[in-house]
């Protein structure tokens, strides 16, 4: 008799199951997660695209753990985060997650350097080691020289390699970007697009976005599409096309 089990399907990095979220405006509820079932695989570029106020900034806040839903469950890595207390959550966010924001979101009174080396404090004590760290980084987004500009005294492109850089910094195998490419040109864009695939190959580290910027739907592994707090599910490809819609083109898509 054959004993052997099936092997496993691989287990995603995070899994999302029921979220729901909303805010109150006074007496107004207004939803803005409608029950979301999500895993996001270990290692790839998933992009969450949909219009303005769909959940895409409210399911990132979520899964960073940066705010709680109302109602389902969040695990990331084996961790379920609501079982953590505030310091624990801390903790746990400074190592396992990186975040990117639209508005870069630098300390304006600090230096590139000294942004980068930030959110290394909480975990590294040498000094010494946190700035080698950060010089590093700040090189391999190309921003070797500029480690004493603080962010007014640079670009928007060159602030958010800055963000990118910080968001690597405790080396977390889940990269966050919230709209990354929103506030910057199309070519800085692209720039920034291919920067974070590198770096993404290099680390494995899974990358996570939200973005409706055609440019960065098309460098997606995953494209998962948000509407009205929902998961829209991919449409069926026509039997033989004649040319190719954008959607085909994406290489997978997910639920
Ligand atoms: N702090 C808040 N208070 C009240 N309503 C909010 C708040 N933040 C978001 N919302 C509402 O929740 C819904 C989802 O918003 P969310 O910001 O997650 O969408 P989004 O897809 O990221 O939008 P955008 O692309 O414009 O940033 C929207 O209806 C929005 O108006």
């Amino acid at each position: 008799m054959d004993t052997s089990a099936t092997p496993a399907a691989p287990r995603p990095l995070a899994r999302l199951r029921g979220l729901r979220k909303n805010y109150h405006l006074g007496e107004v509820q207004v939803p803005a997660l409608r029950g979301i079932d999500l895993d996001i695989t270990a290692g790839g570029f998933t992009v969450i695209a949909g219009p303005s106020g769909s959940g895409k900034s409210t399911l990132l806040h979520v899964l960073g753990c940066i705010d709680r839903p109302d109602a389902g469950q969040v695990e990331i890595d084996g961790i379920t985060p609501r079982e953590l207390n505030d310091d624990q959550l801390s903790a746990f966010r400074a190592r396992r997650i990186g975040f990117v924001f639209q508005n870069f979101n630098l300390l304006p009174v600090l230096n590139a350097l000294e942004n980068v080396e930030y959110p290394m404090r909480l975990l590294e004590r040498d000094g010494t080691r946190r700035r080698q760290r950060a010089r590093e980084l700040l090189a391999a987004v190309g921003l070797q020289g500029m480690e004493t500009r603080r962010p007014n005294q640079l670009s928007g492109g060159q602030r958010q390699r800055v963000a990118i850089a910080r968001a690597l910094a405790n080396a977390p195998g889940l990269v966050l970007a919230d709209e990354p490419t929103a506030n910057l040109d199309r070519q800085t864009g692209a720039d920034i697009i291919a920067l974070m695939r590198r770096i993404q190959r290099e680390t494995g580290a899974s990358f996570v976005f939200s973005s409706h910027d055609p440019a960065l739907i098309q460098a997606a592994d995953v494209l998962v599409r948000i509407a009205d707090g929902q998961i829209v599910p991919p449409l069926t490809p026509p039997a033989a096309p004649s040319v190719p819609t954008a959607q085909e083109e994406i290489r997978h898509e997910s639920v």
